[in-house]
């Protein structure tokens, strides 16, 4: 890091920073440029049109996908340069919650908890047992959810348990994609109430794409938009104000009044 990258003293260092960005596949670039900084406990969205890349920089910046080029740093490593443990102990920092819950159909909500516990822990049963316990009524599943199968349980319950499963080890960064997605409006509002108190209890940083505008209005604190292969980062109120067709459209677009209005902006 050359002196005029490093962060001004007292200045946030960004928990997941991004730069220069480039994603190809064969002869489609997605990202051309992506630059992104997150800072510690904020809740980020990440927007942008179907096919713009969203899931491909979240599965990057989680170590799933490989970009073809640029730089990607979470808690202030790159997961590229670190040896299997080391990674594996990065990644036990943060949680992961997929659009389905991702929970395994053969183990119950408990055992789904217990899995990453058992994996990256020395801890005894019993207290394993009991964090998972807890787990399962953070997210404010009933007592009787733990120990059911995913299928025994309801669309919106089974994200209630994939939430659990990635809060099991106490991460520093939730990872979510589309996390509202296939709930009722009321199921979603609750969603991402308990999102957003889990957030300020628990003081994560929250990484989350979404179509969802209720979303953006109701927890995000900054949001980052997909457009033309690169990012735009902003808070609601700068979006508003930006011209780009596309962002215009999303924020002032019927949708984009609706939640507007729903959260009196
Ligand atoms: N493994 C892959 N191999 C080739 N192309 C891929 C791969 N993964 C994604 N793509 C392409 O990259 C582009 C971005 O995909 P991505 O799933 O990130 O879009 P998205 O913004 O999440 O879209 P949506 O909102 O529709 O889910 C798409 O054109 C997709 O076809």
């Amino acid at each position: 890091m050359t002196d005029a990258e490093k962060p001004a003293q007292g200045a946030t260092e960004p928990i997941i920073r991004v730069r220069g960005l480039v994603t190809r596949f064969g002869a489609q670039v997605v990202h051309d440029g992506v630059d992104l900084d997150v800072t510690k406990g904020e809740v980020m969205g990440l927007v942008g049109g179907s096919g713009t890349g969203k899931s491909v920089l979240l599965r990057e910046i989680v170590g799933l996908m490989e970009p073809s080029a640029g730089r990607i740093e979470v808690l202030g490593r790159d997961t590229r340069e670190l040896g299997e443990r080391e990674r594996l102990a990065l990644q036990a920092r943060w949680g992961m919650l997929f659009q389905d819950g991702a929970l395994f159909s053969s183990l119950t909500v408990l055992e789904n908890i217990q899995v990453s516990l058992k994996e990256h822990t020395d801890l005894p049963q019993d207290l394993i047992d009991e964090i998972a316990r807890v787990k399962v009524a953070m997210v404010g599943l009933p007592p009787d959810a733990g120990p059911k199968y995913p299928s025994q349980l309801s669309g919106g319950m089974r994200k209630r348990a994939g939430l659990a499963r990635s809060l099991a080890m106490d991460p520093e960064i939730l990872f979510l994609d589309e996390p509202t997605a296939g709930l009722d409006p009321i199921g979603a509002a609750a969603f991402d109430e308990l999102i957003g108190s889990l957030q300020r209890s628990l003081g994560l940083t929250v990484f989350m794409v979404t179509h969802d505008l209720d979303s953006l209005y109701a927890i995000c604190d900054r949001i980052a938009v997909l457009v033309d292969k690169k990012v735009v980062v902003g808070t609601i109120d700068e979006l508003l104000r930006q011209d780009h067709p596309w962002i215009r459209d999303y924020f002032h677009g019927p949708r984009g009044r609706a939640a507007s209005a729903a959260k009196g902006k």
